[in-house]
This record gives C-alpha cells, structure tokens and sequence, in this order.
C-alpha cells in the first residue's frame, strides 16, 4: 500500500514568542502544494526502512517514517514492515517533506492495519514526530498557532495562479534558524492578512526567518529578488529555508535561475 507524500509552503510566518519549553509559538498559513515523495509499506520479516531518489542526511534508522511505525507499534500489534521512500521533496528545505512522509506513514498504518484512529488521534501521533508534522493529516491550507500545530482550517485557493518552487543549494537547519530569532512585538495576524488579494500581499505577508536566514545566505535573498524581477506578484521564503516560492499570474520559464538551483513549475 502506498501514499504520496506532497509538500508544503508557508504563506507569511510570524514568530510570535519564545516558549519556557525552548519552542517557538508561530502563526502561518500552511499551504500543500504537488510536490510529493511516495510512502510505501510491505509486510517484510523486519523493519527497515529503504530510501531512494534524494539522499536524506543521517542513518535510515533516523528517518521519521521509522519513528513514525516506532511509536505506533508501542501502542498496537503490527507487524513487521518494509517502510520504502521514494524521497523528491527537497531536504532541509522548509518544506516539510519529512514531516509529510511521517504523517503519511501514519494514515498508511491506520487504513492498512483499520486502528481505526480518529483526526485528531493521528495528529497527536504527528505532533510527537515534529512541529509540522500534524499539518500533514487533514493536509488542507490552515491557519496553523502555539508551536505550529494547532490548526483553523482557512479557505485559500491559488490554483489559477502558476506557483513555482525555487530551491538553492544550501541546506538551512531548522533548529538553528530558530535559534538566529528574536521574537518580534504582535503586529496584525496572517490570519486577517491572508484575505488580501495575493497583489497586495508584497510587504505585509512576511517570514521572521529571512532577515537571519538571508544574512548567513545571500543566495536565498537573490533568488527572492530574481523572482520579483521576472514578475512574481508575490516572493517569499518557506518555513526556515531554503525554498523560496514565487506566485504569477502567467506561465513562466526561468532559465537563469535553473542554473544553479532546482525549479519546480506549477506545483
Ligand atoms: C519552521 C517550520 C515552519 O513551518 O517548518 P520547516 O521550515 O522546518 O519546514 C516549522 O515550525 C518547523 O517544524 P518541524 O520541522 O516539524 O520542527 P521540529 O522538528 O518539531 O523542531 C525542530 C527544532 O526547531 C525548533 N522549533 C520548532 C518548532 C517551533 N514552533 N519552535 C521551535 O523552536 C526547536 O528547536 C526544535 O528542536
Ligand atoms: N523522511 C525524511 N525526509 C526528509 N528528512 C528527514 C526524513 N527523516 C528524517 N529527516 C531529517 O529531518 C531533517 C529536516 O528535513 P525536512 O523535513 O526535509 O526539512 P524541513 O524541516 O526544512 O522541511 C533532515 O535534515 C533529515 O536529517
């Protein structure tokens, strides 16, 4: 049985404030995009987990889809699986492909094995593997709050908009982006924010991680800029990086800066 597991994009991103628990509270807009790594499971004598396409940095032991199967075999009988990735999602990225593949790893289990988990049961299972991770069971743009995981589902449609992913080469480590910030003071939520027409979101959408982000990485920076001057109505950095994404309003074709990072059109 298998799964495609898409990506995500965050539409603004306030970091609201510091928590006693070293997390951050956060207020954005997730948004799933068609950008999608396969999750597979086999019954198999042991489980493992196998990768192919795009390397993912650490031991398969540390993949999330194991921790995933891990922390639901604690609760219930399953048996062994052979977990196998099919990894396109760009890593470290911002995102959320590992999250994603986690989640997706979790509504495989539940219908495979008929658990017969709740919504909400799944995303307290998504909620122990990573802040993103819960977003990834109902996978339906919300309005996301606390740590990034507490959801309002949000009406939001860019389907008659032609978005396009630009990834750099440079990986961006979540924890230590979050570690480069300084929670701002309240200015008015994404939530009212993301009602404007996407026209006007330039200079009032905004993401708390690129002032940090783009001064250790003036790439990133310049592929937002290019990304303004080849006519995206609005450019900005996804979750802590490095993918940056352009929303247009036409078909485009950016050879310039396929050079030296990849581009995924119309996703
Ligand atoms: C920044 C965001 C925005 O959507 O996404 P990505 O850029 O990673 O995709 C998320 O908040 C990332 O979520 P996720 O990648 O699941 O984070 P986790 O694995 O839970 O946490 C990694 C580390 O980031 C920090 N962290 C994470 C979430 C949060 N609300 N506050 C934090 O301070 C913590 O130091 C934590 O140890
Ligand atoms: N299935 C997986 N896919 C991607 N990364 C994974 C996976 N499992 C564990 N990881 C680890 O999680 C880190 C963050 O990965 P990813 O979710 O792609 O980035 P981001 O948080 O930027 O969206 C990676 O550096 C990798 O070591």
């Amino acid at each position: 049985m298998l799964a495609f597991a898409n990506a995500k994009i965050n539409l603004g991103l306030n970091i609201t404030e510091k928590r006693s628990d070293g997390y951050h509270n956060i207020e954005t807009i997730f948004y799933p995009v068609k950008l999608n790594d396969v999750v597979e499971i086999t019954d198999a004598k042991e489980t493992t987990c196998v990768v192919e396409g795009i390397d993912v940095p650490g031991a398969a032991k540390d993949n999330l889809c194991l921790k995933a199967f891990d922390a639901l075999k604690k609760d219930f009988d399953l048996p062994e699986q052979q977990i196998t990735l099919l990894k396109n999602i760009p890593v470290g990225a911002g995102l959320g492909g590992g999250s994603s593949d986690a989640a997706h790893l979790v509504k495989l289990v539940n219908k495979k094995f008929k658990l017969g988990l709740s919504v909400a049961a799944m995303q307290d299972y998504g909620r122990k593997l990573g802040a993103d991770c819960a977003f990834f069971i109902e996978n339906r743009s919300a309005f996301a709050f606390d740590k990034g995981d507490e959801f309002e589902p949000i009406a939001i449609d860019l389907s008659n908009y032609h978005l396009v992913l630009v990834k750099p080469p440079v990986h961006v480590s979540t924890a230590a982006a979050y570690a480069g910030i300084k929670p701002a003071s309240p200015r008015r939520s994404i939530k009212d924010l993301i009602h404007l027409p996407v026209e006007k979101w330039k200079g009032q959408l905004e993401n708390d991680f690129e002032p940090s982000v783009f001064s250790g990485y003036p790439e990133i920076e310049q592929v937002k800029s290019k990304l303004y001057q080849s006519g995206a109505l609005f450019a900005l950095m996804s979750g802590s990086g490095s993918c940056v994404y352009g929303i247009f309003d036409q078909k485009v074709s950016l050879p310039e800066l396929e050079k030296c990072n990849r581009v995924f059109y119309n996703v």
